[in-house]
């Protein structure tokens, strides 16, 4: 993980929010439950890496892989038969990583209710060559007010990332030069 906190110049052109944007969308069924009956975490958590993928791949033209998820949270809970809309953007890019914003809203089936908000997450997803290097991706280009509020917040977390990983990686150092661990 490289220490970079803004976005670098690049040679390659920017692309708009837009372009990427993606809406994954899928009926819950039984195979998807928990012991409790209800969606099982996890099943919520591949959609949102499959829209999320989708999203880095448009935006980079390419092969993306997974390098983090955080922040994922569930909100309420998912029911069988309920229409799950995952709805994913890039917020932010690096050199060669994007972090993706994912919102996951439910229909219910059995409600004539507007789709509610049931879970949200970031990723950063890392562009990669045919060898599973790293590659350079275009810098997204935040085209509304809401798409530039999302570019400075993930900005904010990208500092909080690196700054986090920087002190357990000292710490770890630091109790290995003591002799501890
Ligand atoms: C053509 C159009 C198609 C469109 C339609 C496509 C449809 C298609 C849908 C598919 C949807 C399925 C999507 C599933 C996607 C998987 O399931 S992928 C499988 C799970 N993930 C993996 O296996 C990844 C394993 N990890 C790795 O390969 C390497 O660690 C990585 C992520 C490539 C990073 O490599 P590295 O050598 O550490 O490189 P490094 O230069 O340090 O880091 C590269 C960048 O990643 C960032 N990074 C690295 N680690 C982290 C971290 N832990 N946290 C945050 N950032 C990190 C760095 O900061 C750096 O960013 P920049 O400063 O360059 O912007």
């Amino acid at each position: 993980m490289t220490d970079q906190a803004t976005t670098p110049e690049s040679d390659i052109p920017g692309k708009p929010t837009s372009a990427s944007r993606t809406t994954l969308s899928h009926i819950m069924s039984h195979n998807d439950t928990n012991l409790l009956g209800t969606v099982h975490g996890g099943v919520i958590m591949k959609l949102v890496d499959d829209a999320a993928g989708a999203v880095a791949g448009r935006h980079s033209g390419g092969p993306a892989v997974t390098a983090s998820m955080d922040e994922m949270a569930f909100l309420e809970p998912v029911r069988v038969g309920d229409l799950v809309h995952v709805k994913a953007q890039v917020n932010w890019t690096g050199r060669t990583s994007m972090e993706v914003g994912v919102r996951v809203l439910a229909e219910r089936w059995n409600e004539s209710t507007p789709p509610q908000q049931v879970g949200s997450a970031y990723l950063v997803f890392a562009a990669v060559d045919a060898d599973g290097k790293p590659r350079p991706v275009p810098p997204v280009c935040p085209e509304t007010e809401r798409d530039e509020r999302r570019y400075q917040e993930a900005q904010i977390r990208r500092r909080h990332r690196l700054a986090r990983r920087r002190a357990i990686l000292a710490l770890r150092e630091r109790r290995a030069a003591e002799g501890l661990d």
